[in-house]
């Protein structure tokens, strides 16, 4: 019998599997994606002919500056519905990389808030939905303009309107319900201050039904785990309750197998689910639920995943030449991949932990000069800008 090591220093038995007698069409692809990168990667770090990329921030600025500060070409016609996300991805991209956009915040802030006061649309005149006004209010975080617009009563029958008795939201009056829409829903709650024990009633257990036997979270009870909905339900337990109680709510030690599970032996880089391919923006959809469990269970702190890998996989094959950040090589850059994947290396460049006097808030302590901002790792914002909103929130009255 063999055995060997796993990453807590536990004998394990080695289990072998025949190998595949013919290809599918998933291994072809996996192997033409990692082909390459493996390639890429010998010539860095075997022969020493070419140094690792450093992050050409002067670029990807350019890149999100532009497309903030003019008129979207034509084929963004079909973010028609996503307004508030272009605000929310080009503003936080750039805050992120230190551009200091204060002279733009107040245009920036009236244009979110003309998507609606409470609830906003994915655009002028769109009905309210959770995940545009999630978008709409962490950009109104950063920019600390237009607080007091918000219709906080409006925005909390709105959310309620949403909610189904098993604890979970819709997306939008009659829309879909799932793991996103109670992240974005509960996010908007925090954030203006607006939380009732009426509006999370059920929602833990309902979010816990929806852990599957891998150990990620599916959209719903009984779906496939992806770490897009991962993110989200594991996220919605650490704002209902402290991130400390996680091991209370789910089955952690299989969540924190699954989590490894997703970090791609040659890549570096996470895939979002079992069998599909590396992508970069799953640097934060998976990555930002790695300092999510470290707050929760101090000892594994970087026994998870490993951090550097994941930072190999973002300078060397997520940064577009011209600027803009990528799902992989081949792959034109968008503003969606620029800021997820820049909250992933904000991720792999600090330690976060709970503080023993509140444990709420957290210490974020860099793990190196940092390149980038430190982000919140449950809502998606440079760190301490939802709390300053909140803070404001809880002094009005609604
Ligand atoms: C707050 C908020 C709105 C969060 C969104 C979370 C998120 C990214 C969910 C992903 C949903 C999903 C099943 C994607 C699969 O796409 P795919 O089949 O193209 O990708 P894959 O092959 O990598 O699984
Ligand atoms: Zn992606």
């Amino acid at each position: 019998m063999d055995w060997k090591l796993n990453r807590f220093d536990t004998l394990v038995e080695m289990v072998s599997f025949p190998a595949p007698t013919d290809s599918t069409a998933t291994t072809r692809l996996q192997l033409e994606t990692e082909t390459p990168i493996r390639e890429y990667y010998e010539t860095i770090l075997e022969d020493g002919s070419q140094s690792m990329p450093e992050l050409t921030i002067g670029e990807h600025v350019n890149f999100l500056k532009y497309f903030l500060l003019n008129e979207l070409p034509a084929p963004y016609k079909a973010y028609d519905a996503s307004h508030p996300w272009l605000m929310y991805w080009l503003t936080n991209g750039l805050e992120l990389l230190k551009v200091d956009l204060s002279e733009y915040y107040k245009q920036i802030s009236n244009t979110v808030i003309s998507y609606g006061s409470a609830g906003m649309g994915g655009g002028m005149g769109q009905i309210p939905h959770v995940a545009s006004t999630y978008a709409g209010l962490m950009t109104l975080a950063i920019t600390g303009e237009n607080w007091k617009d918000i219709d906080r009563r409006g925005t909390y029958d709105w959310l309620m309107s949403l909610k189904n008795a098993d604890g979970s939201f819709k997306m939008h009056s009659d829309g879909e319900t799932d793991a996103r829409a109670v992240y974005c829903a509960l996010c908007v709650a925090r954030v203006l201050d607006i939380m009732t024990s009426e509006l999370t009633e059920n929602t833990v257990e309902w979010l816990s039904r929806c852990q599957t036997y891998e150990g990620g979270f599916g959209g719903t009870p009984d779906d496939e785990a992806h770490s897009g909905y991962t993110f989200c339900a594991v996220a919605a337990l650490c704002i209902l309750d402290s991130p400390k109680n996680l091991k209370s709510k789910c089955d952690l030690d299989r969540l924190v197998d699954w989590i490894s599970a997703r970090q791609l032996p040659v890549e570096g880089g996470f895939q979002g689910r079992t069998n599909k391919l590396v992508d970069g923006c799953y640097s934060h959809w998976t990555g930002g639920l790695v300092p999510l469990i470290e707050m929760c269970q101090p000892e594994y702190f970087d026994k998870i995943i490993s951090r550097e890998a994941l930072e190999n996989y973002i300078l060397c094959c997520c940064q577009a030449q011209n600027g803009g950040l990528r799902d992989k090589p081949g792959k034109s850059p968008d503003f969606y991949h620029s800021n997820y994947v820049l909250c992933g290396l904000s991720m792999c460049e600090n330690k976060y932990e709970l503080r023993p006097d509140n444990l709420f808030s957290y210490n974020v302590t860099p793990l190196k000069e940092p390149t980038v901002v430190a982000i919140d790792p449950i809502f998606g914002v440079p760190n301490g800008k939802v709390e300053k909103f909140r803070s404001f929130c809880a002094a009005q009255k609604w």
